[in-house]
C-alpha cells in the first residue's frame, strides 16, 4: 500500500505572534479605515499612516477551497476616535453560511456583532474567551483597553470577505465609551 506523505509545517505563536513558513503579515492603518469612524473630525486629527491593527495570517490552501481552514491572528492597537475605540472594518462573509470562531489571547476588547435583520449586539473579549460566529453575522472587533488585543480566528477557506455593506452602511449601534466603560448606542 502506498503512503501519501502530508507534511505538516510547525507554526506557533508565542507572545500572540504566528511563526512558521507560509505566515502572511498584513497591516492596516487609521487611513485604511476611512468612513468607519462616526465623529470625522476626531478622525482628520490623527495621523493617516498610524497603526491600527496588523494580522498574522495562514492561509494554506488558496481561497475557495471547500473544507480547508484559515487561521489568523490580530492584534488591534488601543487608541479612540473621539469616544469611539479603534476597531477592525468588519465583514460578513462572502459565502453566507461559512462561520468562524474567534477567541481571546490577550488584552481587552469587544466582539461587536450584528445579523441580518441588523440587530447588533457585542460580547466581551478577554484572555480565554471564546466566540463562535455563526454565518450570516457581521463582525468586528474593538480594543476597549489601554494595551494590544490580541485574538485568533479559524474560518473556512472558502468562506471570503464582504466588505462591501459594512462600509456603506456600517453597524446598526456603535460601541463608545460613556463614564468610562463600553456601550452599544
Ligand atoms: O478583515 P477585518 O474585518 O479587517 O478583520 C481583521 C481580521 O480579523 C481576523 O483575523 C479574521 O479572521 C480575518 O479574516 C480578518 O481579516
Ligand atoms: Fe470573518
Amino acid at each position: 500500500m502506498e503512503h501519501k506523505k502530508i507534511v505538516i509545517p510547525s507554526l506557533s505563536f508565542f507572545q500572540d505572534e504566528l511563526k512558521g513558513e507560509g505566515v502572511v503579515k498584513s497591516r492596516r492603518t487609521l487611513g485604511e479605515l476611512a468612513g468607519i469612524f462616526e465623529n470625522q473630525d476626531a478622525y482628520s486629527q490623527l495621523p493617516l499612516d498610524q497603526l491600527a491593527y496588523e494580522v498574522y495570517s495562514y492561509l494554506p490552501e488558496r481561497e475557495g477551497t471547500p473544507g480547508g481552514l484559515y487561521f489568523g491572528i490580530t492584534q488591534l492597537y488601543p487608541g479612540k476616535v473621539g469616544d469611539e475605540y479603534f476597531m477592525t472594518k468588519g465583514h460578513f462573509h462572502q459565502q453566507e453560511d461559512r462561520s468562524e470562531y474567534y477567541w481571546g489571547l490577550e488584552g481587552e476588547g469587544m466582539l461587536i456583532l450584528m445579523d441580518r435583520e441588523r440587530n447588533t449586539w457585542a460580547e466581551r473579549m478577554m484572555p480565554g474567551s471564546l466566540h463562535y460566529i455563526p454565518g450570516g453575522v457581521a463582525h468586528r472587533v474593538a480594543n476597549t483597553g489601554n494595551s494590544v488585543l490580541s485574538f485568533a480566528a479559524c474560518w473556512p477557506s472558502d468562506a471570503g470577505h464582504n466588505y462591501e455593506e459594512i462600509a456603506n452602511k456600517g453597524f446598526s449601534a456603535r460601541l463608545v465609551e460613556v463614564d468610562g466603560t463600553p456601550k452599544l448606542r
